[in-house]
């Protein structure tokens, strides 16, 4: 038998339909979401079926700049672990000096090649004498792969393989690009693109496994959630690019207080969660104390000094839930509670906060209803001159009566709407109630100078106040200076740029504006200069003791001598004695209001009040008054 050998182009087409095959079944790999290590282990032993005189190999190169093997079935175990971790560089081999140079490096004689010196021994001991490497380049930037072909014998590279590297690199780079798109993808589904850290997915995951290992064990878990203090300021006052430089910060503070097995997650906003395995009540304190006194030093962000705390609540596993809602809702009520007691505290979940929740949730209920359905009522308390007793206003209170709680007095129900966001709505009624009431009294003939409603401070950052009153002055045929909106301290130390800014258009309108409360809890008067007050009110708790207390007169007194200096009208809040209307009267405050004045009445019993104290001719027939 005669034997043929085989044609030069058939051989060709062989090849070519040899490298297809691999470049299809590698592809499908890649499609298939195949890990990339096993895909490149495929790949390699593929190269290593089409070229048996070739052992093939796939190294990664790290962030850094170190190689370690991806893919490398057939490189000898030993020779793979001593090359692992290893830096690319000038002389590193064939690898390393590839993905140095970022172009192919052939190497024809490993026994003499100068880029082989440092590596030399280590490949004679495993019997290798040539190697030709090709970096992995992805998107023209980054090198993050090498592929190589070794050989046993000192040779150069045979055309067959030029074709078959060429197909592969480009193999190679499919794959790691995929690999990449699919670890970004995961980044975004588990880590928040800001901090770094776990989102809420992966937290969730992690605490999950958490409480399930505790359970196995029988050991503890802490949950804590802590909540950045002020952070709103910061964002309205420095812009959310320093309050994204702030948050970053301080994740990267938390996160070297933790152990190993402690996941700190980002949930949103400025909520921070951290489960800690194994860690009763007494070291969850100790963690959190950590975390406070981390937080501490001043941030610099931008060109501005910050200090910055947090609130922080502590639920632990099992004692207040087993399953991770409860211990988040119950960790939640506690940062609550921290938030409430002050700046940087720490607070554990007790179940008194759940009684207290569930009866915040149902004054908040009724509340809507008694909103919606109008179920609300306002009393009108008269501000008076208190040399002559002349009335110089009323202020409006919401009163409300509800069939199962009875009656709700406003210091139990307008906190539970500023925490639910109701406050903004009831506020607006009022004032629009109180504007009609008050329209309703002048067109009766009734001479009521003025009419005064609170103004909670979310109203003002979320709501154009200014285009309410001047609807509302326009449809009740009112003028803004009729009107004086009562702010708290709090609204002027909050620093919204959108607040002060209604505030001044407010003033500019001629609405008058008085810092209710004035005195208490606040220490910062700057905002009088800052912002357009017209009015303090000096708190009820400075009047009561006037009598008795030197320091409640020392106080009262500093007040009025602040009112005056600025020019401020001075209205004493609660005066209900004699003595205290002629201490406060000795003091220079000419205005007040309090139950020994006369007590908030409901409209009709306000009227009859303004009837007896009108001089005649006041001729107002009660039945020709329009039904209110
Ligand atoms: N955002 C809104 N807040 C409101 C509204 N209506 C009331 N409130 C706030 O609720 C707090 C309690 O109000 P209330 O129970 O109505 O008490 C007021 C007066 O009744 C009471 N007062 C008046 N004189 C005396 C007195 O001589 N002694 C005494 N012990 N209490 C007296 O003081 C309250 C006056 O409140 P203010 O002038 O606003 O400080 C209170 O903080 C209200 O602001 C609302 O519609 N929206």
């Amino acid at each position: 038998m005669q034997h043929h050998a085989p044609h030069a182009s058939a051989v060709a087409n062989d090849e070519a339909s040899a490298i297809a095959a691999l470049q299809r079944e590698v592809l499908e790999m890649v499609a298939l979401g195949r890990p990339l290590s096993q895909t490149m282990d495929r790949l390699c032993r593929r190269v290593e079926a089409l070229a048996p005189d070739v052992i093939c190999t796939v190294l990664s190169v790290d962030d850094q700049g170190y190689v370690h093997p991806l893919a490398a079935p057939s490189l000898p175990g030993r020779f793979s672990e001593a090359i692992d971790g290893e830096p690319i560089g000038p002389k590193a081999g064939s690898c390393g000096t590839a993905a140095w140079r970022r172009e192919p490096v052939e190497v024809s004689d490993i026994d003499t090649d100068p880029l082989w010196s440092d590596y030399r021994p280590l490949a004679q001991a495993f019997g290798l004498k040539a190697c030709w490497s090709n970096p992995i380049i992805i998107d023209g930037e980054r090198v993050r792969a090498t592929f190589a072909l070794y050989y046993r014998d000192r040779r150069p590279v045979a055309t067959f393989h030029r074709l078959m590297v060429e197909a592969c690199v480009q193999l190679c780079q499919i794959a790691l690009r995929h690999e990449d798109h699919q670890q970004q993808i995961e980044r975004l589904a588990y880590y928040d693109s800001l901090t770094g850290l776990p989102n809420r997915a992966l937290f969730s995951e992690r605490a999950h496994m958490a409480l399930q290992m505790a359970q196995r064990l029988d050991a503890p878990a802490a949950l804590l959630l802590l909540d950045v203090d002020s952070f709103k300021t910061i964002n309205d006052s420095l812009g959310h690019a320093s309050g994204d430089a702030v948050l970053c910060a301080l994740a990267g503070r938390m996160s070297r207080q933790l152990r190993e097995v402690d996941t700190l997650a980002r949930l949103g906003g400025d909520e921070f969660v951290l489960v800690l395995p194994g860690c009763h009540a007494t070291e969850a304190m100790s963690v959190a104390e950590k975390l406070h006194k981390a937080l501490e030093p001043p941030l610099q962000i931008a060109s501005n000094e910050l200090r910055v705390s947090a609130s922080i609540g502590v639920a632990i596993f099992p004692v207040d839930g087993r399953l991770l809602d409860d211990l988040l809702k119950n960790a939640d009520l506690a940062m609550y509670e921290a938030k409430r007691a002050g700046r940087r505290c720490t607070r554990f979940f007790l179940q008194q906060m759940n009684e207290a929740l569930g009866e915040r949730l149902r004054i908040e209920r009724a509340l809507r209803r008694a909103l919606h359905h109008q179920r609300l009522r306002l009393h009108y308390q008269p501000k008076l001159n208190l040399v002559d007793g002349s009335l110089l206003g009323v202020e409006a209170l919401l009163r409300w009566t509800d069939a199962e709680l009875g009656d709700v007095p406003p210091d139990r129900f307008i906190p539970v709407a500023e925490e639910c966001g109701l406050v903004a709505a009831l506020d607006a009624w009022v004032l629009d109630t109180a504007s009609a009431q008050l329209a309703r009294w002048r067109a009766d003939g009734f001479i009521v100078p003025g009419l005064a409603v609170n103004a909670s401070a979310p109203r003002f950052s979320r709501e154009d106040v200014v285009a309410q009153v001047e609807q509302l002055c326009r449809h009740h045929g009112l003028q803004p200076q009729d009107l004086t909106l009562e702010v708290t301290e709090r609204l002027m130390l909050e620093d919204c740029a959108q607040a002060a800014e209604q505030l001044r258009r407010l003033d500019a309108l001629g609405v008058r504006l008085s810092v209710d409360d004035f005195g208490t809890g606040y220490s910062s008067l700057a905002y009088l200069k800052r912002l357009p007050v017209s009015e303090l009110k000096l708190d009820k708790s400075f009047v009561r003791d006037l009598e008795t207390d030197a320091d409640d007169r020392a106080l009262a007194r500093a007040v009025i001598a602040i009112g005056q200096a600025l020019n401020l009208a001075v209205v004493a809040e609660g005066v209900e004695t004699e003595a205290q209307r002629r201490l406060l009267l000795e003091a220079g405050c000419m205005e007040a209001q309090g139950y020994g004045l006369a007590r908030p009445m409901p409209p009709e019993k306000f009227e009859a009040w303004l009837r007896a104290r009108m001089p005649e001719p006041f001729s107002v027939k009660v039945s020709d008054r329009p039904a209110p």
